[in-house]
């Protein structure tokens, strides 16, 4: 377990989770890593730890270069436990560190989960001299969490920056460069997706905030190492953060004897005659998180449900229940399905498409039982003139 030195004296001393494959219900099929930093300077200063489970590899890392009872500070950038977890043991081996936390809620958060130790708050834009560098704190309140912040290095013009512009993705390869870009922005897609898309506003106020700091390397808190292609990450969560939408469509469906299936396949096929490309997920077979990445930035929604016992099905429910709380922007939708009695699925699907703050644009498409080749047409029809 070796340290891997990412600019003279600056090591990235975190821990590569390769199995894991769900994180907090995401589905992280690709694992991630918890990403530590140790700076080595008058004082040095190690920013995040790890989830409690990879404490060892934290502690043989930074053994690799230090002995680790030389840490002076610890800076905890976000409470979460998969930064935080390892605070505790890093104490026992780290006498003389002092924990460096944001005011009020880092402070509030890790007192709560760990007791007393040697805090030190820090206000916005704070800064502590570690010998020939400074640290400057900078607040992301909401992204995600309420004590969450960034912490810039103007010497070294890196942005140590938590859980901003970072992703699942397990590498043996820490920069943005040596993975493939198009995977390593997926993720990135991904994590933004399913963890920040509530908080668009906060993020732009975080980006307001990290505005004129001249950066040349972003030390994220999960994935790989942003070196070479910051320009581009930037410009995705300048869009993302602004909620901007493609014309694209997604259709999500569940179906027990195949009638909403055909609907939905008909929808899908009605967008694409319009020239508008149209994702399709059946969601037995698709993760809600997958789901959500491809969403986030199509301007169309069709969500189907049959109704089973006077309800929508649970997996459509469950669907519902997440986009809701990610609460997307700027999206137009309707609903669709087919039932054999009562049919309240339809009007439920629809209802909650409507608290989701998605625009109805189509009255719902309700068929009983097994839909006709006119009905179909039908459907093929009202998309067209959409
Ligand atoms: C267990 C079960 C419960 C059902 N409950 C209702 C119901 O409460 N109201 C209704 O309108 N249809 C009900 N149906 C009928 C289905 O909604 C209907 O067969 C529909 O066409 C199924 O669509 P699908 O082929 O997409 O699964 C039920 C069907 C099953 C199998």
């Amino acid at each position: 377990m070796q340290a891997v030195e990412i600019r003279k004296d600056i090591y990235w001393v975190g821990a590569i989770d390769w199995s894991m494959r769900s994180f907090h219900g995401y589905q992280t099929g690709r694992g991630t890593t918890y990403n530590a930093y140790l700076i080595l300077d008058e004082k040095i200063t190690l920013i995040d730890t790890v989830k409690e489970t990879f404490a060892a590899e934290l502690l043989a890392r930074i053994s690799s270069v230090i002995d680790p009872a030389r840490i002076d500070y610890i800076i905890s950038s976000h409470v979460e436990p998969d930064h935080s977890g390892a605070i505790p043991f890093m104490m026992e081996h780290c006498p003389n560190a002092k924990i460096i936390t944001s005011l009020p809620n880092g402070l509030k958060g890790l007192t709560a989960r760990y007791g007393d130790l040697p805090y030190e708050g820090v206000n916005a834009n704070d800064t502590i001299n570690i010998g020939s560098r400074t640290l400057q704190f900078v607040p992301t309140p909401m992204l995600h969490w309420p004590d969450s912040m960034v912490t810039y290095c103007p010497e070294e013009k890196i942005l140590f920056s938590n859980d901003a512009f970072g992703e699942h993705l397990a590498s043996s390869q820490r920069f943005d460069d040596e993975n493939d870009l198009p995977t390593v922005l997926w993720e990135a897609k991904k994590y933004y997706a399913n963890i920040l898309m509530l908080y668009g506003r906060q993020a732009q106020a975080a980006f307001q905030a990290l505005n004129g700091l001249k950066i040349n390397m972003i030390a994220t808190g999960h994935g790989i190492i942003w070196r070479s292609h910051i320009d581009d990450i930037l410009a995705c969560y300048q869009k993302w953060a602004a909620c901007a939408v493609e014309e694209r469509a997604v259709v999500v469906f569940d179906s027990m004897w195949h009638s909403t299936e055909t609907i939905a396949r008909t929808i899908a096929e009605a967008f694409e005659q319009r020239g508008i490309p149209c994702a399709y997920y059946d969601i037995k077979e698709n993760h809600l998180s997958d789901i959500m990445t491809d969403i986030m930035t199509a301007k169309y929604l069709a969500v189907g449900s049959p109704t089973i016992n006077n309800q929508m099905l649970p997996t459509i429910a469950s669907f519902l229940c997440y986009l809701k709380g990610l609460s997307p922007k700027r999206h137009q939708g309707f609903a669709f399905g087919s039932y054999g009695w009562g049919g309240q699925s339809i009007m439920q699907v629809e209802e909650e498409l409507k608290a989701a703050g998605i625009e109805i644009i189509l009255d719902k498409i309700r068929i009983a039982n097994v839909p006709t080749a006119e009905q179909l047409q039908a459907i093929t029809q009202s998309i067209q003139t959409l």
